[in-house]
């Protein structure tokens, strides 16, 4: 096919020169694809080593091509060494039907668990309520020194541990998010691009250490994530475990309870649970914790904003009489406008995870081939000045003045593999940033 244009390519190394010169020039990666989207296009193709990426960063374009034909663009790019260890388990990095199940399965059970709704409004208040108590007993004087990243991070791991696992974090097992926080940080460490892309039979002969510490590292998250739902499975094999299949406590149970009735389909098994439990808690803690703590900073060095939305809320809860609740979203416009505008400004994922076309197909005019590797360019689209006038400014009311900006940001992807957790993650942001903002 015809690639949409780009920057001049390189044998085998593409455009990853040019990428890493805009990106010191313009002091990151989001201004080096703006400045790409200005000098060619809303489509435009860049070329990481040998393959060409065509990056979409319109809104428009982005809804034509991964909604309106997103049968086509559902499956995602998948590290061959990510593809080996999961075997096709998982939701992030795993396609075609066991990833079609698991998202129907983990959507429903999210949907049941009351996600969005008053019953998971409850667990986000009973954990900041724990988490205020904390707070005070530490308290010297009155006073309470904090750090934001830190109380953002182990709050939000609590919420996604009791959803999955049905237990929160306290002094108790403290260790624990810890020990998890550690094992996901020093996997991220090990990865390097070459380990991402290189196919799995070199790694194996010809960097055999490299392979083994790579393997190793992602294997530990995963055995610590799941360490629990194993557990209760074994206990439930032995007779020590009663599982409640009607309304099942947490993730884990629904999964089990699933599990029973479906003994013959390969999604439904303790291999898949493992990669699903460690999708959700590493797709889920540091994209909403990050956005916390950006949120935090935000508001800081923007007092006037504070001072509106406090006086927003405190007219909303009846002078602070009781605590805000999911169902006032329609009584605070301004609190709204100022989580949408922390979630523009925080572009937590600069570009969507990379997904592959179906067949020949045609994006803004250029006919692909099939196989072809596209993304949202999400970064470049929420910086826009054609779309939010004066990007670099932190201004909510842009989304009061005008309410049709809202559709235009997507800080949750778009289309077939847009995220799951969207709706918790949009509560939690509402709750926790009511209380700590
Ligand atoms: C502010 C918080 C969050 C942000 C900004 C965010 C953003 C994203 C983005 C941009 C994607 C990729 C979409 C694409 O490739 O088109 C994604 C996928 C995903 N997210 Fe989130 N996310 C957040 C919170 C969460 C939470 C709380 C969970 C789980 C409880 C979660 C679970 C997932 C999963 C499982 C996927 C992969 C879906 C699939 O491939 O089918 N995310 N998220």
């Amino acid at each position: 096919g015809k690639l949409p244009p780009g920057p001049l390519a390189l044998p085998i190394i593409g455009n990853i020169p040019q990428l890493a010169y805009y990106i010191w020039r313009e002091k990151g990666i989001v201004p080096a694809f703006d400045l790409f989207r200005k000098k060619y296009g809303n489509v435009f193709t860049l070329w990481v080593g040998p393959f060409p990426h065509v990056s979409i960063c319109d809104y428009n374009t982005n809804q034509e091509v991964f909604v309106k034909n997103g049968n086509r663009y559902k499956n995602r790019l998948l590290p061959p060494i990510f593809d080996h260890l999961s075997e096709g388990h998982g939701l992030v990095f795993s396609n075609g039907e066991i990833w079609a199940e698991m998202r129907r399965f983990t959507l429903l059970t999210l949907r049941n668990m009351g996600v969005g709704r008053d019953v998971m409004e409850e667990k986000i208040m009973e954990e900041l309520d724990a988490r205020c108590e904390d707070l005070n007993l530490q308290a010297v004087d009155g006073i309470t020194i904090v750090n934001t990243s830190e109380l953002f991070n182990v709050t939000v791991g609590s919420i996604i541990n009791s959803m999955l696992v049905g237990k929160r974090f306290d002094e108790h097992n403290m260790h624990e998010f810890n020990r998890l926080q550690q094992l996901v940080h020093d996997s991220g460490e090990v990865f390097t691009p070459f380990d991402l892309t290189t196919p799995v039979w070199i790694l194996k002969y010809f960097f055999p250490k490299r392979y083994r510490l790579v393997m190793d590292s992602m294997l530990a998250v995963n055995e610590y994530v799941a360490r629990e739902a194993k557990q209760r499975f074994e206990d439930l094999k032995n007779g020590l475990y009663e599982l409640d299949r009607e309304n099942p406590n947490d993730f884990v149970d629904a999964f089990l309870a699933k599990m029973e009735k479906n003994e013959d389909n390969p999604a439904y098994s303790m291999k898949s649970l493992e990669f699903v439990l460690a999708d959700l808690w590493s797709a889920g803690q540091d994209t909403t914790s990050t956005t916390l703590t950006s949120g935090f900073n935000k508001l800081v060095n923007n007092p006037e904003v504070i001072k509106k939305v406090r006086e927003e809320l405190l007219k909303v809860t009846d002078n602070g009489s009781r605590p805000l609740s999911l169902k006032d979203k329609t009584r605070t416009p301004y609190f709204n406008a100022t989580l949408a505008e922390i979630q523009r400004c925080a572009s937590i994922g600069n570009v969507s995870l990379w997904k592959t076309s179906e067949g020949k197909t045609t994006v803004n005019g250029y006919e692909l081939g099939d196989g072809v590797i596209l993304t949202s360019q999400l970064g470049a689209l929420h910086i826009n000045e054609n779309v939010f006038e004066n990007p670099e400014k932190f201004h909510p009311e842009r989304f009061i003045e005008n309410e049709k900006l809202l559709h235009q940001l997507i800080p949750f992807g778009i289309g077939k593999r847009s995220c799951i957790g969207e709706n918790l993650a949009r509560s939690e942001l509402y709750l926790v940033k009511s209380l700590f903002g």
